[in-house]
């Protein structure tokens, strides 16, 4: 089936859904009209009702008319949900992708008491915008679903095969990654406001000098310290900068985030069902 005819349902419609669909539809593969948006305040979702995507609260009605089911709720509301849809799951026409983090394949499969492909895929709020990274992991049987997964985040930035393993990591690194650089970004932008910029002339330079930072990494597939190598002059500012930030921890404190954000996401599920679901 092209990608133009195919039906999505997001269920669980939230920050992270709602970024899935807004991407999906600038592309030019898929359109509003076969995208089904999911959630129980669906008042919060007339701002996507308005731009032509589907939207309601019946899960198994959205299932029903849909090829591609996309589960976005949040770990502690996984098993609802999935309990909700079983008898609506049929394996000859559906692929599963679950973007919630710390709920393995094998839990889910556990839940639905089918065969149908199961795929997990980490995207980053960035996929609004097309510029996701995400990382997609399934059990080897699953090429075909796989492929068709990769297809369609293919359409809304980059994407990487893993293990599943690995997807914790994912997690922290690439979704959570968002924020992480976000942070950096104001820090920066802090900085300039105190050595004399305006806020918002201070945030666009930090921002596009990032998305420069970032652009060369891409572009020149260089290694981030040959370009560091280039902008530090010798007895230049730029080194005495950077040094300052090593003495004061900065890439110890982004590595130590992010090995702490992992642990979390390992344990998600485990967590959250501990403390209730509502
Ligand atoms: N935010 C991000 O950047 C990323 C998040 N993730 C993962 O995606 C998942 C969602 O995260 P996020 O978007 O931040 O969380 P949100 O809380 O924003 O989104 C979850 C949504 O699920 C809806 N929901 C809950 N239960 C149901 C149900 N039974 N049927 C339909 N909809 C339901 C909620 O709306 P309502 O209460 O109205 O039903 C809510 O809008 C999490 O598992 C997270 O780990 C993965 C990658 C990136
Ligand atoms: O903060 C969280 O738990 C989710 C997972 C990745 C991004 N947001």
């Amino acid at each position: 089936m092209s990608q133009a005819n195919q039906k999505i349902a997001i269920l669980g419609a939230g920050n992270i859904g709602t970024a899935i669909a807004s991407g999906l539809a600038l592309s030019d593969h898929f359109n509003a009209g076969n995208i089904t948006l999911t959630r129980r305040k669906t008042e919060l979702l007339e701002p996507f009702a308005e731009k032509g995507f589907n939207t309601h609260s019946d899960n198994g009605r959205a299932v029903n008319n849909a090829d591609i089911i996309l589960i976005a709720v949040e770990p502690r509301q996984i098993d609802a949900l999935l309990k909700e849809i079983k008898n609506d799951l049929d394996e000859n026409r559906h692929i599963l992708i679950s973007v919630v983090s710390g709920v393995d394949i094998q839990r889910i499969r556990n839940q639905v008491q089918k065969d149908v492909p199961i795929v997990r895929a980490m995207p980053n709020t960035a996929i609004a915008i097309r510029e996701s990274m995400t990382c997609i992991a399934s059990e080897e049987e699953q090429n075909k679903a796989v492929s068709a997964t990769k297809k369609i985040f293919d359409t809304v930035g980059q994407t990487l095969l893993i293990h599943e393993e690995l997807m914790t990591s994912a997690t922290a690194l690439g979704a959570c990654g968002i924020a992480f650089f976000l942070r950096a970004i104001r820090a920066a932008s802090q900085g300039g406001i105190e050595i004399g910029f305006h806020a918002h002339e201070a945030l666009q330079i930090a921002a596009q000098t990032a998305k420069g930072a970032a652009s060369l990494l891409s572009d020149m597939e260089n290694h981030p310290e040959f370009e560091i190598d280039r902008v530090t002059t010798p007895r230049g500012c730029t080194i005495s900068g950077l040094n300052q930030m090593e003495h004061q921890g900065f890439s110890s404190a982004m590595i130590k985030g992010i090995l702490v954000s992992a642990e979390k996401a390992a344990k998600l599920y485990s967590i959250e069902k501990g403390e209730g679901s509502s």
